[in-house]
């Protein structure tokens, strides 16, 4: 604590440049695992962010460092500058430049193994002892910020980074690739100012978001959010393995988003503020383990496991069409007293939602945590399903307009007392912001 408050304070004093973006988390609403086979899935974003402060120091100070601060892993680390130049920057430049085809703004044509890589072996040389969720957020990081520092002509000044997060971390809500949108964007916004690079969008203004006050966030434009996004893909494939690419896209983009792997992300107009239980198994567990639990029954029962896809798929498509349908219910829905039509759209959720638990729950990722929530969810008239990898983590259960507060405040207290922990939230809140941005001069 006294350390954070030195810090904060020295970066007043000090800071030439200030950078603060913010990402939110995200629930899947259906396609966890059938996603990264190329299935339909239907993603929101949350209220909960991660927050990120990048701050440049004047060149004068005594020490040339880069300070990492991770609050959520209770690490704090610094790094000489002249060594990240030399062993991490000079390396990863020298490769880069032997790319033709790459640049900062083609990530996916990057020497993805040659970087990370020559990330790993910085992070084990330089770091002190780490625990593995501590090393994989480092090393992500660096690959970030070798690959998009490296990827420019900058000299390095010393380098405060701050970051914590709303969201609890390894539960399916997204935390790492928040973690790692924020990161992309703080180094773009970085280099868009200090290189010159592109065109310049900094600008200040005041944004209106659907479902959230209006705030005095400015938004990156469209070109920049899909480069953050691709950028976040790739670090998020060092964290998960095989990522679909759907956690990144959700936490750059906000709102709700049907995706499918390698096309465009299709936007969903929301009919209505949706609100959501995310409750917490309590159980910790790790994305990139679970997708290979989801490998493991592919494997065993490949036929099987195709069909539990396809019908995975299906349910995707009928839930989207369903919202889409309850879209067009708009002045509606916003009625307190519920129309019959809606109140059968939300049931068609419902059901939906009890049939892709199943489906999650045959190929192996559920936990007997999460399927004691869902029928504590059911005996009380709402319907659950995990969300994210599974094996613990959160599950989610839509609240509808006709279910009462008092139930529902009644539910989240049962749920509490057999010991998870439960919010009530919004979906489809804004995606990535600058937050602030300030030049001293
Ligand atoms: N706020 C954060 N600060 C540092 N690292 C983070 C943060 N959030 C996530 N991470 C990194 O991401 C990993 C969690 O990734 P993952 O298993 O995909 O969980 P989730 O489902 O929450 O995204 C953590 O172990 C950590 O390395
Ligand atoms: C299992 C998966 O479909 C979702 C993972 O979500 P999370 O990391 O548990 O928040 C993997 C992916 O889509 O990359």
């Amino acid at each position: 604590m006294v350390e954070n408050n030195f810090q904060q304070s020295s970066e007043k004093l000090h800071s030439e440049l200030l950078i603060k973006v913010s990402a939110p988390g995200k629930v899947i609403l259906h396609g966890e695992h059938s996603v990264v086979f190329g299935k339909l899935a239907i993603a929101a974003s949350l209220g909960l962010r991660t927050k990120l402060s990048l701050s440049e120091l004047k060149s004068d100070i005594e020490l040339n460092m880069l300070t990492i601060q991770l609050k959520d892993l209770n690490l704090i680390q610094s790094y000489d500058v002249k060594i990240i130049q030399q062993d991490l920057l000079a390396k990863c430049r020298s490769i880069i430049k032997n790319n033709p085809n790459y640049s900062l703004e083609n990530p996916q044509l990057i020497n993805h193994e040659e970087i990370l890589q020559i990330t790993e072996d910085f992070v084990t040389r330089y770091s002190k002892p780490l625990n593995p969720y501590q090393n994989i957020a480092l090393v992500s990081l660096f690959y970030l910020f070798a690959g998009t520092l490296g990827s420019v002509d900058i000299k390095l000044r010393p380098i405060n980074i701050n970051l914590e997060t709303d969201l609890t971390i390894n539960a399916g809500t997204g935390s790492s690739a928040s973690y790692l949108v924020t990161l992309s964007a703080a180094f773009i916004q970085y280099i868009r100012f200090k290189a010159n690079f592109g065109k310049n969008q900094i600008k200040n203004g005041q944004t209106k978001h659907r479902n959230s006050e209006v705030t005095n966030s400015i938004k990156f434009d469209t070109d920049d959010l899909q480069l953050i996004s691709k950028w976040a893909y790739n670090a998020e494939k060092i964290i998960h393995g095989p990522a679909s690419g759907i956690d990144n896209t959700i936490c750059t983009f906000g709102s709700m988003v049907e995706f499918r792997k390698g096309s465009q992300p299709r936007v969903i107009e929301l009919p209505t503020k949706f609100r959501m239980l995310l409750i917490n198994s309590m159980v910790t567990r790790n994305t990139k383990s679970m997708i290979a639990v989801a490998q493991e029954t592919k494997k065993e029962f490949p036929t099987v496991f195709d069909s539990i896809l396809d019908a995975m798929n299906a349910v995707a498509e009928s839930a989207l069409e369903t919202i889409i349908r309850l879209s067009q219910l708009k002045t509606v829905v916003e009625h307190e007293n519920c129309d019959s039509e809606m109140v059968s759209l939300f049931k068609r959720l419902e059901k939906l939602t009890d049939m892709n638990q199943n489906l999650l729950a045959a190929i192996g990722v559920s936990h007997p945590k999460l399927d004691r929530i869902c029928s504590i969810l059911k005996e009380n008239g709402l319907h659950g399903k995990l969300t994210g990898a599974g094996g613990g983590g959160f599950a989610i259960a839509l609240v509808n307009h006709y279910h009462p507060d008092d139930k529902i405040k009644a539910l989240m207290e049962k749920l509490e007392t057999e010991g998870f922990s439960v919010q009530l939230t919004d979906l489809g809140g804004p995606g990535v912001l600058i937050d602030e941005f300030k030049v001293n001069s």
